[in-house]
This record gives C-alpha cells, structure tokens and sequence, in this order.
C-alpha cells in the first residue's frame, strides 16, 4: 500500500517487535515498536477487525487516506497491513502521548492559557489543512492531540475512526450510533442535513474546555444525558467566574467554536485569525512546560490504567454500570460509545405511552448549569422538591426512558427541525417530526400560560450569540431560535379520558410511599379518540391548535402512526360535522349517505370505547391506594371520604377531587355524545332507508 513516507516501511509483522502498551481504544490497542530493518522506534496500532465489525477493504482505503495525507500536524501512517484478524497501522511514534493522558498523568485540573493555545494552534492548523483538502476529522479531542518529545503537536486518528465509525450507510447499517457525544456537535446527533467540517470547529471548542479544566462538559453522564445536555441545555462555555484565571479573548474563541448552528460557526481558516492564536507559544514551549519531568509513555500508560482499574472496583458500588461505562471509557479516552439502537427503539415505542412522565433532569447537572445559564441567559426550569424526590426516588430505568423523552422534546428548542435525526435511531416517524416540531414558535398564545412562560424571548441568550460572532459576522444567515422552550413539552395525545396527572405519574404509591408502575395499566386503556380532541380543541376559544398542520390536526400518535382531524373525519371537507354545529342535512346535495356511513359507524365505534375507558377509569380510581371513595355519582357531585394522614395522602386528595371533576366532565361529554349518537343512529338509519329504496328503485 502507497505512503508518502521516504522510508520503505516493511508490511510484514515479523519485521515489528512489539513493546509496551502505550494507549488503547475502543477497537485498537497502540503499542511501542521496533521496526527492526529500519532500527526506528515506531507505534503500531493493532485494530481488531471483529471488534470493527468492518469490511477490511473498507479500513484499509481510509488507512491509505491517512497515509497520503501530508501535514507536520496530522499523524502520518507509515503503511498499513493486515496480520491474522486485526490490521496493523505503523505511525510514528510520539513520546509525549495525547494531550489527554499528558493531563491525566499530571495536569487534572487542565493546562495553562498559554499551553492551551499553543496545543490548539497546532491542532487548528491541522485543521485548516484538513478541511482545505475535503476531510472532515470527526474525531477532535485531547485523546486525539499527540504530542511528540520534541513538543510537536499532531492530530492522530482521523480517517480510521471516520471509516470504521461514522460512514453514513455503513454506520446506518451497524445500526449504532458512534461517535464521542461530549465532543459531539448537535448537528452530528441530529444528522437531520448531515453535517459539515463546521462539526470539527464545535468539538474543537468541547476541546479547549477540556484543556482548560481537565475534562470535557458533561463527561461524567451516560452518553444518554450526554446527548440531551448538549441538544437542550446552552452550549457549554468558559464561566466568568470559575475560568477567571482565562482571559477574555480565549472566553469569546470558545464561545465562537460553541455555537449551535453550525452555520454561525466560524470556518477554521477564519478561527485561525482570532486574537486568541496571536501570541501563541512554540512547540519548544510546550517540551520546557508539559513534558518536563514525564515519566516514559509507557510507564504512565500503565500507572493509568490501573488507577483506572482502581476506580472502578472503588466505585461499583456509588454508580450505576452506565456512569462506570462512560467514566471507563473517559479515563480511557474512548471515542466510540455505540449506542445499541435496538435498545434505544425500545425505550422510545415505551415512551410513547409516556405521556407527561415528569421530567427527572440530574439535579447535580442542572446546578452545575446554572452558573452557565446565568451568563448565557437560559433560564432552565428549576425542580420543584417533589421532583427532586422523584429524581431520587425513582430507577435508572425510568430515568433514562425520561431522559429519551426528554431528548425528543429538546429538539423543539433546536434551531432546525426536531426528531428527523432520530429517524434513522429510533424509528421515528414522520409523525412524531411533525408534532414535535409543530408548536415551536407558530403560536405562542395557543399554547398554556406555563408553557408561554418559557416561550419568552431570551434576549441575553440572543445578545450572547451575537456577541459571540462579533468577529466573525460574514458567516450564514441566523438560524438560532428567538424562542426558547426550556420548559418540559408534553407530546399531545389528544382524546384521551385519562387525565394528564394520573398518567403523568403513571405510578401508584403504596401507604408507606413506595412507588409502584402501573403504566401498563394505563397503556392497554387509553383512548386515542379523536371526538373529544376536537372538542379540547374547541374549548381553547377556537385558537388554531399548536399541532395543526396543513394535512389537519394530529389528534392521535402511537408511534409512527397518527391520525390527523382530517383523516378522523373521513368527509375530508363535507359539511357534516356532528361537533362543529354545521350542517347535518341529509338533503345536503354533497353528502352521499355512502359517505357518511363510515363516519357515522366511526362515531359510533368511539363512543363506545369512551364510555369503556370512564369505566375503567373509575376503576383505577378505586383502586390504587386502598381507600374508599365513593363515587356516588360521578356524574354529578363526588363524595370522597379521606381521612389526610399525611401530606402526601392530601396531595393525593387533590388528584383525586380533581380526576373526579374531570371523570365528571368526561362523562357528561359522553352523555352529551350518546344524545348525538342517537340522533345520528337515526339519521344513519334513514340513509340507509334511503339507500334501500335508490337500490329498490334500480333494480325496478
Ligand atoms: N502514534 C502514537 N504514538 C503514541 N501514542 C499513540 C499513538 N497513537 C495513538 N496513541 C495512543 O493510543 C491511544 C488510542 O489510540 P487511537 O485513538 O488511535 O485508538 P482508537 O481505537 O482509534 O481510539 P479512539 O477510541 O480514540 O478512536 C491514543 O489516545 C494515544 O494515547
């Protein structure tokens, strides 16, 4: 295979001796190397091809992309061959290690400035080269930043992982999701409109962060709350009063990187020209600072890896598997976290039975925000003391299908439409883009008065991103949304009997307060009926619903299917329309009695389930916690005998009285329906009548 290399490397693995471990991957181990007809001191990085779960033409055409590729900041490959079941990539060898281990050995809490804008200024060169010849890294982060004893900085592993983990089809086709998420651009998560080099400049920012306090924003989180962080929370950022020992022009660099619309991000040619790069230090700069005093690559290596190891069995007990897995692959410097999407599909067909699940974001994370949000001007919803307990009260499981949920709806507050991204994850379909997307900013008024709360326009949010790109103002047009929805958005599952905070909670609590699910329960029994939508939606003074769309109204979702008004009533635009107080007539020259039957029948058919549901309903009622409530008449008047005992049981009361009141209504909506329904059997059987006597007629 072709390299650039003057030197003839040899592509026999007899001719390599192999030494130490010097770092691993997800898929790679990289070793200290002889390379003994040349008598070089090289690493190879041995792939294993199972693991790659990859076509090995594949790899070894981006291997020899890699070695074609001919910059002093990017890693060269030597050559490439196959050996057994793994590939063999001989590099250069680079002493220092990545920048990631260099902190880990000795910096924990992040370089200085200055070391920063040396190492950065090397790896956005590196940059500018790349995306110059059409090459996106897709991969930029201090595990990635070498450095070598001479203080020279290279941006290793590009190409391979963009081969092996982030091909388009190729990775569609694995049907996982890979990539770094703490360094990942939203519009990589998205992948709405694909993306663009502008995804390496974000996770450039995510990098000097990294240098700056030791880790990457978010590293702590299961890539789960990785994701949703990065989609809904503000871009991550350097704090004014945390990072005051940074100065401001590094602040604004970063802040420029960390723009969420890609197209407000500056290119790296233009990034090369902040004020920031302008006095940076040499490469003999960064060999008198961070490599002083380093014990051997190898050493380190190994000495990390067992405080790795000792973390691990130290911590097992305070953290759940997932919080383990990313702080492993953290500490490890892991690129890929795969995402098995199987897994994610089946959590987000549950969570469309989810409706209202309070939100339980991680109370550490939002803290931590804070400080963010006050500078950025993102106000986030702050938990109340009974979420707070749910958040702590409630499983993991739970709390990740929360976090799923909570990430379809941060996409609202996305500049570009939400949930296409995960089309090609979850199985979503066009449905769920639509009603997702829909009530972003259309109307504001249609929407509750919690909900336009957190529509207000955030103007320190807008002044940050304009301020941002002060510099850099020639750049695409805006696309940053002027709304901010930072609040908890609830899919709209229209029709339904099932008053929000019974399925909201969609738990029972027992006398001693122990939670139960009973979401089962309510998942077999709702009602997705479409009459009672459209009088919800009447009932809000006639205000165009925040979910109407062109093709109608999605009244009712389960999971790639929706049902539209228009489609509930299968007259498409005929006048009769048993809620709306249009015409019913017969005689109307338009309506067939053909085409009414269906809809008749389907009104029927409805009426039926509700009134199914408020009995079941009643059920679950009586049920849950033991006590007696006597639903006299639920029509009218509710007597509910509760003796309070707690706090909690008066909370309980409230539901109650108000699931009652509801229930009520609920019912007289369906006394009010079977009086409609009678009247339309009617009606029904005189088409039919009708149609008897037309055929009688023919056949005469
Ligand atoms: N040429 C080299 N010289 C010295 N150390 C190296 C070299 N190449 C890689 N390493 C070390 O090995 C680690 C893993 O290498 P690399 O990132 O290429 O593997 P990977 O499997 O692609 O990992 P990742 O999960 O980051 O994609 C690096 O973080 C670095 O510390």
């Amino acid at each position: 295979m072709g390299h650039i290399s003057e030197k003839k490397f040899p592509v026999n693995p007899k001719d390599y001796k192999l030494y130490e471990e010097v770092g691993d991957g997800v898929s790679a181990t990289v070793y200290r190397a002889l390379c003994i007809p040349l008598n070089e001191i090289v690493a190879i990085k041995v792939l294993d091809l199972e693991k790659c779960n990859n076509d090995l033409d594949g790899i070894r055409r981006e291997v020899q992309t890699m070695s074609m590729i001919d910059h002093p900041n990017v890693l060269q490959a030597h050559c490439s061959f196959s050996a057994g079941h793994s590939l063999w990539v001989v590099m250069p060898y680079m002493a220092g290690g990545s920048c990631l281990h260099i902190m880990k050995s000795a910096y924990p809490e992040g370089f200085e400035e200055p070391v920063i804008a040396a190492l950065l200024l090397e790896v956005l060169k590196a940059l500018v080269y790349l995306h110059c010849h059409g090459h996106i890294h897709r991969d930029v982060k201090s595990g990635n930043i070498l450095v070598d004893t001479n203080g020279a900085v290279k941006l290793a592993d590009f190409g391979v992982s963009a081969c092996m983990f982030d091909a388009g089809d190729r990775q569609r086709s694995r049907n996982t999701f890979v990539g770094t998420p703490c360094w990942m651009a939203p519009e990589v998560m998205q992948q709405l409109h694909g993306y663009d080099f502008k995804a390496d400049i974000w996770s450039f920012g995510i990098t000097a962060l990294e240098l700056a306090h030791g880790h990457a924003p978010f590293s702590k989180y299961p890539p789960m709350k990785v994701l949703l962080m990065t989609l809904q929370n503000a871009p991550p950022g350097l704090d004014y009063e945390r990072d005051r020992r940074f100065s401001k022009s590094f602040k604004e660099m970063v802040a420029a990187c960390l723009v969420k619309d890609p197209k407000k991000r500056p290119t790296s040619e233009k990034l090369l020209k902040h004020s920031f790069f302008k006095n940076a230090r040499s490469n003999e700069y960064l060999t008198r600072t961070i490599l002083q005093g380093l014990s051997p690559l190898g050493d380190r290596f190994r000495i990390l890896k067992e405080k790795e190891a000792e973390f691990l069995v130290q911590n097992k007990a305070m953290y759940g598997d997932k919080e383990q897995l990313s702080q492993q692959e953290y500490m490890r410097g892991i690129s890929a976290w795969n995402f098995n999407l199987e897994d994610l599909r089946n959590q987000a067909a549950l969570i469309q039975d989810f409706d209202g699940v309070p939100n339980t974001e991680d109370l550490d994370a939002c803290s931590k925000q804070e400080d963010r949000y006050e500078n950025v001007g993102f106000a986030p919803q702050r938990l109340s003391p009974e979420r707070i307990n749910h958040s702590n009260a409630e499983p993991l499981q739970e709390d990740e299908l929360n976090d799923l949920q909570n990430l379809e709806n941060s996409f609202a507050s996305f500049p570009i439409r939400p949930l296409q991204a995960l089309k090609g994850y979850f199985d979503v379909g066009d449905d769920d883009v639509n009603a997702s997307s829909s009530p972003n900013c259309k109307d504001a008024s249609a929407l509750n008065p919690e909900q336009q709360l957190h529509l207000q326009p955030s103007p320190r949010a807008e002044e940050q991103e304009t301020k941002k790109n002060d510099w850099e103002n020639s750049e695409g047009s805006c696309l940053v949304p002027k709304y901010v929805i930072s609040g908890q958005r609830r899919k709209f599952y229209s029709g339904s009997l099932v008053p929000e905070n019974v399925l909201s909670s969609s738990r029972k609590v027992s006398d001693n307060g122990d939670r139960e699910y009973i979401q089962s329960n309510y998942q077999t029994d709702r009602n997705y009926s479409g009459s009672l939508l459209y009088r919800q939606k009447r009932d809000t003074n006639n205000q165009t619903s925040v979910e109407d769309t062109s093709e109608g109204t999605v009244v009712q979702q389960k999971g790639r299917f929706k049902i539209t008004s228009t489609e509930l009533n299968p007259m498409g635009n005929c006048s009769l329309n048993p809620f709306s107080g249009g015409s019913t007539s017969p005689t109307t020259p338009t309506v067939s009695p053909a085409s009414v039957l269906p809809s008749l029948q389907y009104i029927l058919q409805t009426n039926t389930i509700q009134r199914e549901q408020i009995l079941k309903l009643i059920k679950c009622l009586e049920e849950p916690s033991g006590h007696h409530y006597e639903l006299a008449d639920v029509g009218t008047s509710t007597s509910v005998q509760i003796s309070p005992t707690s706090l909690r049981e008066r909370e309980l009361e409230g539901q109650v009285v108000h699931l009652q009141q509801r229930v009520g209504s609920a019912v007289e909506e369906l006394q009010r329906l079977k009086m409609k329904n009678a009247q339309l059997e009617r009606q029904l059987n005189s088409y039919k009548e009708g149609e008897n006597v037309s055929k009688e007629i023919e056949q005469l």
